[in-house]
């Protein structure tokens, strides 16, 4: 295996830092936005106890400087105290002020990051069931999912960050304003101070950014050979082939090429925040240096001087506040971006098909020279079929594999849209049909189909109940011989078909089989497609889903899909295709007496 991860796009390649921190802007007012809308009274909280913060800040400092006078002066201890005692009581309310509104920002922003967070999750899940089924064929897409992901998780910081970056915003400019007003030189000196530690932040979270691009692609299949690697789904064919190790070795050999591009970082990352303590450490200590200046040559008093001290203090610790967190919300900013750039692309890759409600019943289903090729490929995987449909008619199709039966039914369905060509349900074209009205009409047993760990009724109904009682999930159960086998579970229809889960239990493949048969047949849909329906059954169970299907087939279109040719005897209709292209078609008789590829096939299979 030698996955490269070649398809992993990083935006840094395409577009330049500056291009990408231009939509930095789009990006937090798209969270504000949403912030909003998650809790309009929580943001409101949240935002009036900003303006608290900074306020009491101001008010803080312009207390302590109105305490010093009095305290440093010549009076009596005593007269001191007095005298500077109001000042120190709005001294101890702003601190009071200060600790009450942190508290209460922090119980805004317990309020909203929650549902926030669960806003974009399930934004990006839907984004993900909501595209063309074709998008999934498209390289990258997992990847670009992958990253939207991280930005899902970040969400979880970003209302934290923003908060603290504009309280410590606030706090930096009272603090700073009164600062400049004991003299003018402090501020920028201060600016200076913090300044390169902002610098270094931001270019270590663009080392961290690049870092994370370049592993999204590893990340995403080493999540994969995870799952792969420890599901009890594939426990069976991990252990009896020896697959263990080799898992296991690709999972540490993913995790390390991770790793390396992480540690290989670290120096960079280093050089980044040595500079930047060096360049701030020795700015700090030239401001330090003038205010110690201004101090002993007299240029201020020794009450400003004092207050100056704790202003710098002030200011100094919001200034790193404003730095860290303003880096911070900046480095979340660019996942957020991924974010947004993948619903933009799943936004794109939505169906745009028009709002054609299909006439019911369905009567007749038309495709005219019908082609598709999937992304990438270089053949077409259906080229050029034309093909009717009518209620009541049975039609099987059969093939050597790879010969795009599978893509004939998905073109039938819709669930893929005809590159050339069209096909049509009672004259509507599906390219302008609304999905859903078809879909409402069709039920599919695909050739690899979902064991929902849900409970056996569920598996029936797929959570659509019909009627008030079970009656037609046993009818369905009974169509295709499980009725005895649903019983003898521990609770019947309402046993938990996982069993991975406490109280679960589980079926046989054929049985898993049988049950998704009897989820298209309850659906009782206009067209039943079948994808290989029997291949895990017992002969019985095969000889009765086929009664079955001929029984039920006057009020439908049935499509079966089957490499077991005797079964195509029930068809009314077989086509043979190779290649994408129907090369023969006609009665089982016919075939038979043809001499083509079928009835090679079908020899092949009975001298078996
Ligand atoms: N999701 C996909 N993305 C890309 N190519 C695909 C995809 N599914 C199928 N193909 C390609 O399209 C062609 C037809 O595949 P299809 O699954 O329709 O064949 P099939 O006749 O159903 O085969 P089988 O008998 O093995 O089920 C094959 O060459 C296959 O590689």
């Amino acid at each position: 295996m030698a996955y490269s991860g070649q398809y992993a796009v990083n935006p840094l390649g395409e577009v330049s830092f500056r291009a990408l921190c231009t939509q930095l802007p789009a990006v937090l007012r798209r969270i504000a936005g949403m912030a909003w809308r998650t809790d309009r009274r929580a943001v409101l909280l949240l935002l009036a106890c900003q303006l608290a913060t900074g306020l009491s800040a101001a008010v803080l400092l312009a207390a302590t400087a109105r305490a010093m006078h009095p305290l440093l002066g010549d009076a009596p201890v005593g007269q001191r105290l007095r005298e500077a005692l109001p000042a120190l009581v709005v001294v101890a309310a702003a601190g009071g002020v200060t600790r009450l509104s942190a508290a209460l920002a922090e119980y805004a922003e317990r309020r909203i990051t929650p549902r926030l967070t669960t806003a974009t999750d399930t934004a990006l899940v839907e984004a993900v069931c909501r595209v063309e089924a074709a998008a999934y064929a498209v390289d990258g897409f997992s990847d670009r999912q992958e990253a939207a992901e991280m930005g899902v998780t970040r969400t979880h910081f970003m209302v934290m960050d923003s908060q603290r970056f504009l309280s410590a915003l606030i706090r930096m400019v009272t603090a700073g304003g009164v600062l400049s007003v004991l003299n003018p030189v402090m501020l920028p000196l201060l600016l200076l101070a913090v300044a390169p530690a902002g610098i270094g932040a931001v270019l270590a979270a663009r080392v961290d950014y690049e870092i994370h691009y370049a592993n999204v692609a590893d990340r995403n299949v080493r999540g994969m050979t995870r799952w792969w690697a420890t599901t009890p789904k594939y426990g069976d064919e991990v252990r009896a082939n020896g697959m263990t190790d080799y898992l296991l070795y690709w999972y540490r050999a993913l995790s390390d090429r991770e790793d390396r591009r992480t540690l290989a970082a670290a120096p960079r990352t280093l050089r980044i925040a040595l500079l930047s303590s060096l360049a701030g450490g020795a700015f700090l200590t030239l401001t330090w240096g003038v205010l110690a200046w201004l101090a002993v040559t007299g240029r201020i008093a020794p009450a400003l001087a004092a207050t100056a001290v704790v202003a710098v203090q002030t200011t100094l610790a919001a200034l790193s506040q404003v730095v860290v967190n303003g880096a911070a919300v900046f480095h979340t900013s660019l996942y957020l971006g991924d974010m947004q750039a993948f619903f933009d692309d799943a936004a794109a890759r939505a169906p745009k098909r028009g709002a054609r409600e299909v006439r019911t019943p369905v009567e007749e289903i038309r495709l005219e020279e019908v082609a598709y090729r999937y992304p990438g490929k270089d053949r077409d995987a259906v080229a050029g079929v034309s093909l009717t449909l009518r209620r009541g008619e049975i039609l099987a199709v059969v093939g050597v594999n790879g010969s795009g039966k599978s893509t004939l039914t998905r073109l039938i369905t819709g669930v893929y849209l005809a590159g050339k060509g069209r096909v049509t349900w009672n004259g509507t074209d599906l390219a302008e049909a609304d999905p859903a009205s078809v879909w409402s009409n069709t039920g599919l047993v695909p050739q690899i189909f979902a064991q929902w760990p849900l409970r056996a009724r569920e598996n029936v109904t797929l959570g659509q109940p019909r009627g008030h009682d079970d009656g037609e999930v046993w009818e369905a159960v009974d169509a295709v011989g499980m009725r005895e086998a649903v019983e003898e579970l521990p609770a019947g229809l309402d046993t938990l078909l996982a069993r991975e889960i406490f109280g679960g239990a589980e079926l046989s493949g054929g049985q898993w089989q049988r049950l998704a048969c009897s989820r298209a047949l309850y659906r009782r849909p206009a067209l039943l497609i079948l994808d290989e329906p029997t291949s895990q059954m017992d002969p019985r169970g095969e000889h009765g889903i086929f009664e079955r299907i001929k029984a039920i087939s006057a009020d439908r279109i049935t499509i079966v899909v089957t490499h077991r040719l005797e079964n195509t005897r029930i068809a009314d209709h077989i086509v043979l295709m190779e290649h994408g292209r129907i090369t023969e078609s006609g009665t089982y008789d016919t075939l038979v007496h043809a001499g083509g590829t079928f009835a090679d096939l079908l020899r092949l299979s009975q001298e078996r």
